[in-house]
């Protein structure tokens, strides 16, 4: 090969660099670098607003970078955006199912783009069909499905190409806590098949079930990379007390709360202590005759690391 960075390309799956995108003066994504590894779970969390859409348009070549540098399968999205969408598999934020088709139509006919044919589309469409739990609906319309199902059939379809990438833009948003573990267990699948997934998320435990590594971006910009584990440990203390007090204001308690704990901080309707002994915490706040009306130890998450970050919380 001519070019001598073509090699460490080809081992990290997407590299960027720098990566911008902006809209008519306004800066979406401002600057970030990024590296995914083969086989990896790799996330970008963060709030609404916060860049990452229009980061995983730019990766799935249909959205071109305005500066900065963008390689994917150690390929550029602008000259080469067709033969890398062929090895990619997208899930977008919002599920964009043909309502005209069947179930199975909906994976066969997709594969048709990608130049499958007929026989191996339908073989193809059965087995992946077979893996999102939706064997027994092939034949119905898309309309009368849950949530879940639409979700589960936009993941099958995004698997018709067999990816080496796959991109989930909020797999579970909208989605019921049953039909959120439904995705979960089967993106796991994946994973462990050693699929590569790019997802974005503002769910905090989504990222913590998922990814192997992350980056938290707010603003588009990226405040801190890691293993979920990795982050807390680093932004966070081991436990939070939650603490409740029963008026209009918390404010005038967190005054009361000095000195417990590493740090202290107030939300419109609670109070949160960042400490290492949540229960040892607990018993020095009773001690100073406070009785909040609700009292939460818990450990800490990376909600905590974002609010440590940012000052906000990720779900607003
Ligand atoms: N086509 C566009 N034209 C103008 N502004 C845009 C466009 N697309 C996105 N933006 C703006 O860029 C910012 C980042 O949006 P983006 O969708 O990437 O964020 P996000 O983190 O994915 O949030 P969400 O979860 O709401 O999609 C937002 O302020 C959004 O309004």
């Amino acid at each position: 090969m001519s070019d001598p960075l073509a090699r460490v390309w080809l081992v990290t799956l997407i590299h960027a660099r720098g990566l911008v995108k902006r809209f008519e003066g306004f800066t979406a994504v401002d600057g970030i670098d990024v590296d995914v590894q083969p086989g990896e779970a790799f996330g970008f969390l963060g709030p609404n607003g916060a860049g990452k859409s229009s980061t995983m348009r730019m990766i799935g070549c249909v959205s071109p970078p305005t500066g900065g540098e963008l390689r994917i399968l150690g390929m550029d999205p602008v000259r080469e955006g067709p033969k890398i969408r062929a090895r990619l598999g997208v899930c977008p934020q919002l599920d964009n199912l043909d309502l005209e088709l069947t179930v199975r139509e909906n994976l066969t006919t997709y594969a048709r783009f990608f130049g499958i044919p007929r026989k191996v589309a339908r073989a193809r469409a059965d087995e992946l069909l077979d893996f999102v739990q939706l064997t027994e609906r092939a034949d119905s319309k898309v309309e009368p499905l849950s949530g879940g199902m639409k979700r589960r059939l936009t993941i099958a379809r995004a698997l018709v190409n067999e990816p080496e990438i796959v991109l989930l833009d909020e797999p579970t948003t909208g989605l019921d806590p049953q039909a959120r573990h439904l995705v979960w267990e089967r993106l796991f699948r994946l994973k462990q098949q050693g699929v590569t997934l790019v997802l974005t998320t503002h769910y905090m435990d989504e990222a913590e079930q998922l990814c192997d590594r992350l980056v938290v971006m707010d603003a588009g910009k990226i405040v801190a990379e890691g293993s979920p584990r990795a982050l807390i440990d680093r932004y966070s203390t081991r436990e939070v007390v939650e603490l409740r007090f029963a008026a209009e204001s918390q404010e005038p308690f967190a005054s009361k709360l000095d000195g417990i704990g590493e740090r202290v901080e107030v939300l419109p309707d609670r109070i949160l202590l960042y400490v290492e002994h949540g229960d040892e915490a607990v018993a020095e706040v009773q001690g100073r005759a406070l009785s909040p009306a609700g009292v939460l130890v818990r450990r800490s998450s990376l909600e905590d690391v974002f609010l440590t970050l940012t000052g906000r919380t990720l779900v607003d």
